[in-house]
This record gives C-alpha cells, sequence and structure tokens, in this order.
C-alpha cells in the first residue's frame, strides 16, 4: 500500500482514492490516541483545516466504523492547526466544519476542545491566548519547553503551504512563538497558524493529501527538495506520515 522515503525518512503511503487515504490516517489516529492515553493519560490532537479533512472526520466519527470507538475521547484534548479569522459559525471556519463532521458526533468533553478565536478583532492577541492556552493544557514537560503534541494532522496547498504558513509569510519565520496571527497577501486575509516551532515538537504529524491538483506540490516538498512551508515540517523527535491517494502521489517518481 506504501513504501518508506521521501522527505527526511518519511513514510510515505499511497492509497487508491481519498476514502483509503483517510482510512489510512484513521487507523494512525487510532494507534496513536491509545498509545498516548496509555503511556501519558491524555491524547494531543491536533485537527487540520480545509476540505480534504472532512472525509477523515466522517469516519472517525461514524459508529459504524472500527475507528471511533477504539479512540479515548474522554481523554482526548482537541487543537486546531489554524483557523480563518472569521465566526466559528461562519462557512470558512475550520472549527464549523469540524464541529458538523466530528466534534458534535463524538463523546470528547467541551472543556477539552481548544477553539481557536478566529472572531477576535486583534489576532495577534487571539494567537498569543491560544499560545497559553495550549502550553496550560498540555504543560512543557519536555526540557526545552515546548509542548508536545501527540499527533498533528496537517494538509497541502497546491502551493505547498500546510496550517497557514504560506510561502514568503512572515509565521512561516516565527522562531519566537508557537501559535502566530498571519497576514496572507494572496488571500488579503489574516489567518491564526502553529507555527514550525510547534509542528516540529509533535510526537507525530500526518499529511493527508488528495487530488491531482495536489500532485506538483506534493514531489516538489519530497522529491524536490524545495524549500516549501511543507517541506520545512520536520518533527524532530517525532514521526512524519503523507497518506496520499494515488492522484496526489503521480507526480512521485518511486
Ligand atoms: O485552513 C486551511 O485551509 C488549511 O489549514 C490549509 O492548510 C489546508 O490544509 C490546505 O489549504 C488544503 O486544503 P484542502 O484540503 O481544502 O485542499
Amino acid at each position: 500500500m506504501g513504501e518508506p522515503g521521501g522527505l527526511s525518512g518519511a513514510r510515505v503511503l499511497v492509497a487508491p482514492d481519498l476514502a483509503g487515504a483517510a482510512e489510512l490516517a484513521a487507523q494512525e489516529v487510532v494507534a496513536r490516541g491509545q498509545a498516548a492515553a496509555a503511556l501519558r493519560g491524555r491524547f494531543a490532537l491536533a485537527l487540520a483545516g480545509g476540505h480534504t479533512p472532512r472525509a477523515l472526520h466522517a469516519l472517525l466519527a461514524d459508529p459504524a466504523q472500527p475507528f471511533r470507538a477504539r479512540i479515548p475521547w474522554a481523554r482526548t484534548e482537541i487543537f486546531f492547526g489554524d483557523e480563518r479569522c472569521v465566526p466559528p459559525d461562519h462557512p470558512d471556519s475550520n472549527y464549523r466544519a469540524a464541529r458538523e463532521a466530528l466534534l458534535a458526533r463524538v463523546p470528547v468533553p467541551e472543556r477539552q476542545v481548544h477553539r481557536l478565536r478566529g472572531e477576535d478583532p486583534d489576532p495577534a492577541a487571539a494567537a498569543r491566548a491560544y499560545e497559553a492556552e495550549l502550553r496550560a493544557a498540555l504543560g512543557s514537560e519536555e526540557g526545552d519547553g515546548v509542548p508536545r503534541l501527540d499527533l498533528v494532522l496537517l494538509g497541502l496547498g497546491p502551493d505547498g503551504h500546510t496550517a497557514s504558513l504560506f510561502p514568503g509569510t512572515a509565521a512561516l519565520e516565527a522562531s519566537d512563538r508557537l501559535v502566530a496571527a498571519n497576514h496572507v497577501p494572496r488571500l488579503g486575509a489574516w489567518r491564526l497558524t502553529f507555527t514550525l516551532p510547534l509542528l516540529d515538537a509533535a510526537r507525530a504529524v500526518i499529511f493527508l493529501v488528495a487530488g491531482a491538483e495536489k500532485a506538483p506540490a506534493v514531489a516538489a516538498v519530497l522529491e524536490g527538495g524545495a524549500d516549501l512551508p511543507a517541506a520545512r515540517v520536520r518533527p524532530e523527535r517525532g514521526e512524519l506520515l503523507w497518506a496520499l491517494d494515488a492522484a496526489a502521489a503521480s507526480g512521485l517518481r518511486r
């Protein structure tokens, strides 16, 4: 179904279609959730934005599928890797999408869902508040003072962006904070996003990517040595997995 290799030893798994790639990711969510809960009594999971994760969220929420019953929801802390600067009920809100497809359908305690406040008129203040909330929820048991998420789910844009770390934007270079407000000129909009130091501290990162329109970016990141934002996500003490459908993997040589 897949083979190791690619960017810095990333595991690259390829399924025939999005449903198959989402199933690969769902299996990893279960495995890492069970391991985290057993080892540390908690599963710190960050959800990705955009449309691709909907297939995964539906799988995780579906009681007819083997994933929902195997995830320790009562001990899961939910975070968001990025958010649009809109209210939580806005059609563009990543929180709204996750709530509808997943969070309203699984027994994760409300106090354990940590929402990025996209509605805050001061995005920088919202980013600072979220970093404080994340640190309070996770602590920073590791020596470097950076909280370690157990699993971060990410997507990939055709331009190689991930979360809301877009090429050439300030947050991509932020090394002094874990969550940042980021103005994205090509969107003419502000975003809230995890920064690379937080992503790189994760115990595991999974990119779930599907569709032919992503194939050039996937190839550029995994084989082209391109300095794209997604290529700069390198969990130093964690695992990196790419779950792709055949269309998104079609540009890969290996
Ligand atoms: O808020 C967002 O939009 C995401 O965080 C973004 O990084 C997304 O993962 C990619 O743009 C892929 O989006 P699609 O899954 O919709 O193609």
